[in-house]
């Protein structure tokens, strides 16, 4: 028999659509009581837990709005706050901790696992925890950006000849601009793990433009320009426009897609992976695991060490492949 019963949760950092499956999937368990903290972090220590019915949970799985709350906390930054943070767990009588969030999130987890058991819940439109092949959020914040990119293409096709710009989330990591450009047939992507060379991104434009068709370019927020990038920070796609227009002479159609890429209802894909991936962190914590990260590996959902997280995510090397082949990537190319 488990000593878990009290189930604590918390969402962390960036919000991301489809996790009311995760919440779901706990809060239906037999014998285990569900409580959220608004917040964050933050939220275990300023607030009370707010008891979930399993019913509520049931009804939100496909609505974009979180049933909790995220939030961002400085306390965990110091030893200081998580000592508050498991002071107040304890106080509430919480038996276990699920944090669903990136990786910031997993590391805050982590400082906590020695004062109680953890299980995190990755949840990032970003898809960039390394450890996980899969982030809850990721598919429909790559179907809005798809979808936006599908409607571009159409304008294009209208009045053909225009150069069409679209800056995107995914600032730290590429996997959401790559995903959406792949999936959506861009012209080219660009992406932050890759130094751009500006003189060799305007030649290359020029040229596809001379061919007379539309050039749709995919930008991620934090595409080098300058060091000082903070993810969030938007907007580095005014310069890029402007160094184009300047050479081109052309007005280049500018989107910059913003929190919009962050919301909407969840696809059936989010919350089918959301579902599984809440009942496997219910399952590792009443199962006595004290530490670990819900994570699809080779296509399957399981619990891993929370120690297994990778600092540095990669992109997935299949897309990268497949915008090489269709030369989106001008990065890479020679
Ligand atoms: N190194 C760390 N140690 C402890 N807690 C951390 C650390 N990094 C981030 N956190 C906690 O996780 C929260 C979310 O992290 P952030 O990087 O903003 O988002 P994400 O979890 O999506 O990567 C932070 O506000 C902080 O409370
Ligand atoms: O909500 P904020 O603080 O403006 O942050 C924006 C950032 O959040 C994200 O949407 C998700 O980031 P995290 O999941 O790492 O928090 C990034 O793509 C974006 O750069």
């Amino acid at each position: 028999m488990s000593t878990v019963r009290n189930i604590a949760l918390i969402t962390s950092g960036g919000d991301a659509p489809g996790l009311n499956g995760a919440i779901a999937a706990i809060a239906q368990t037999p014998d285990v009581n569900l409580y959220f903290y608004h917040g964050g972090f933050d939220g275990i220590i300023e607030q009370d837990p707010i008891a979930i019915s399993p019913t509520t949970a049931r009804e939100a799985v496909q609505q974009g709005e979180l049933l909790c709350f995220s939030g961002r906390s400085t306390h965990m930054l110091h030893e200081a706050g998580q000592k508050r943070v498991l002071e107040k767990l304890k106080q509430d009588c919480i038996d276990a901790l699920i944090v669903c969030g990136g990786n910031g999130s997993a590391q805050g987890a982590r400082s906590l696992s020695a004062g109680l058991p953890v299980a995190v819940v990755p949840m990032t439109i970003d898809n960039d925890i390394g450890g996980s092949e899969y982030t809850i959020g990721h598919d429909t914040a790559v179907n809005a950006i798809a979808e936006s990119l599908h409607r571009l293409r159409q304008t294009a096709a209208n009045l053909p000849g225009r150069i069409f710009m679209v800056e995107t989330f995914g600032g730290r990591c590429g996997q959401l601009p790559l995903a959406a450009a792949v999936a959506a047939s861009a012209d080219i992507v660009l992406l932050p793990e890759y130094e751009l060379n500006i003189d060799k991104f305007i030649t290359e434009v020029n040229a596809r433009s001379a061919r007379g068709k539309s050039v749709i370019i995919v930008v991620s927020e934090g595409i080098y320009l300058n060091k000082r990038f903070s993810a969030g920070d938007q907007g580095v796609s005014f310069a890029l426009a402007r160094a184009l227009e300047e050479s081109t002479g052309k007005r280049v159609r500018l989107s910059i897609l913003g929190y919009t890429q962050r919301a909407g209802d969840p696809t059936s894909y989010d919350c089918l992976m959301a579902k599984q991936m809440g009942q496997c962190a219910v399952d590792a914590l009443l199962n006595g695991e004290k530490a670990m990260l819900v994570a699809l590996k080779e296509g399957r959902v399981k619990a891993i060490p929370l120690t297994a997280i990778e600092q540095a995510p990669t992109l997935a090397k299949e897309l990268l492949q497949l915008a090489f082949k269709e030369n989106q990537l001008i990065q890479l190319e020679g």
